[in-house]
């Protein structure tokens, strides 16, 4: 059954209470304009439930699939195995998804349509990138090249299809070692938990196959790097982002803060950026 709304509050449910779907619920439940936190969805309920009880307004604990039943807002910051499970319905609804797991999307590239087609939406936030907001703009004329580079500490691609799969030693390694060079869509299927940011990038420039991409292990650096170059007929412009690491050493702590000032704007009076 629909949930009722007690005000014009937009309903914002979370999927997923990692590193960034905690930080998300703990600032709505300080206190977000306009919004509230209506519901989340996690795969162990018992092992977040002294962090649920611990909220000033502890929302609803759904499955995925009825996120949208009980929300305006569906934030997916689960594992991008489930980012269909979550979207798929939510947007179904006409509901907007915010999708962090943006590799994803890569591979169920008709949920677009069926937002589309259902009045729903779909966003992705900058993340842990930057200058999303200038891509956008170039974009709107012609964007001859992009170029990413990341850089990460072992820890931090520990596990990673792409090194399991070429067996590929990064424990020992003393200077940085270049894993992968191609397209931001390849990146995306050997680095899943890595490179969400370069499909981001290619989202808003490109497009995944024309965004070039180097992913390097790097046991001189201690946060995720990334380096970005951008030759437009607009401008050219070259970006770069150190991010301390969470306590998902892969995910950058900006990452869910990215996510917080999204939600900001959806019912903000002054809004900054594009
Ligand atoms: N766009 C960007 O810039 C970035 C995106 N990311 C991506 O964001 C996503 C989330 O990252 P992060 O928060 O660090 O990940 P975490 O591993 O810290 O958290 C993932 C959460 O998802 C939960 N989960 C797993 N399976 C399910 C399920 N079936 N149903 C509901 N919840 C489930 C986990 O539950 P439990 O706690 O029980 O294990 C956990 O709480 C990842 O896909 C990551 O790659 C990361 C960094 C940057
Ligand atoms: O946090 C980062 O620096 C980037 C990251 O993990 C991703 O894009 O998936």
């Amino acid at each position: 059954m629909t949930e009722q709304k007690a005000s014009n509050e937009l309903r914002v449910a979370i999927a997923g209470l990692g590193s960034i779907g905690s930080k998300i619920a703990t600032a709505l439940d300080q206190g977000i304009e306009g919004l509230a936190l209506s519901a989340v969805a996690v795969r162990d309920p018992a092992k977040h439930q002294s962090f649920l009880t611990s909220l000033r307004r502890p929302p609803k604990v759904l499955p995925i699939d009825q996120l949208g039943d009980a929300a305006d807002i569906v934030v997916e910051c689960a594992p991008s195995s489930q980012l269909r499970a979550i979207v798929e319905p939510a947007v179904k609804r006409g509901r907007s998804a915010v999708v962090v797991s943006v590799g994803g999307l890569l591979d169920n590239y008709d949920l677009i349509d069926l937002a589309r087609a259902n009045g729903g939406r779909i966003l992705v936030p900058t993340g842990a990138l930057i200058g999303l907001d200038a891509v956008n703009a170039a974009a709107v004329g012609t964007i001859h090249s992009v170029k990413m580079v990341t850089r990460k500490p072992i820890d931090g691609l520990k596990g990673a299809p792409f090194i399991v799969q070429n067996n590929i030693d990064i424990d020992n390694l003393r200077e940085p070692l270049k894993l992968f060079e191609g397209s931001a869509r390849d990146a995306a299927k050997g680095f899943p938990a890595n490179v969400n940011v370069a499909v981001a990038l290619s989202l808003a420039g490109i497009g995944p196959d024309r965004t070039q991409m180097q992913v390097w292990a790097d046991p001189t650096v201690t946060r995720n790097v990334h380096r970005i170059e951008v030759e437009a007929d607009s401008a050219r412009f070259s970006m770069g982002i150190e991010n301390i690491p969470s306590e998902n050493p892969k995910t950058g702590m900006i990452t869910a803060l990215s996510v917080i000032a999204l939600l900001r704007k959806q019912r903000a009076t002054l809004c900054v950026g594009t």
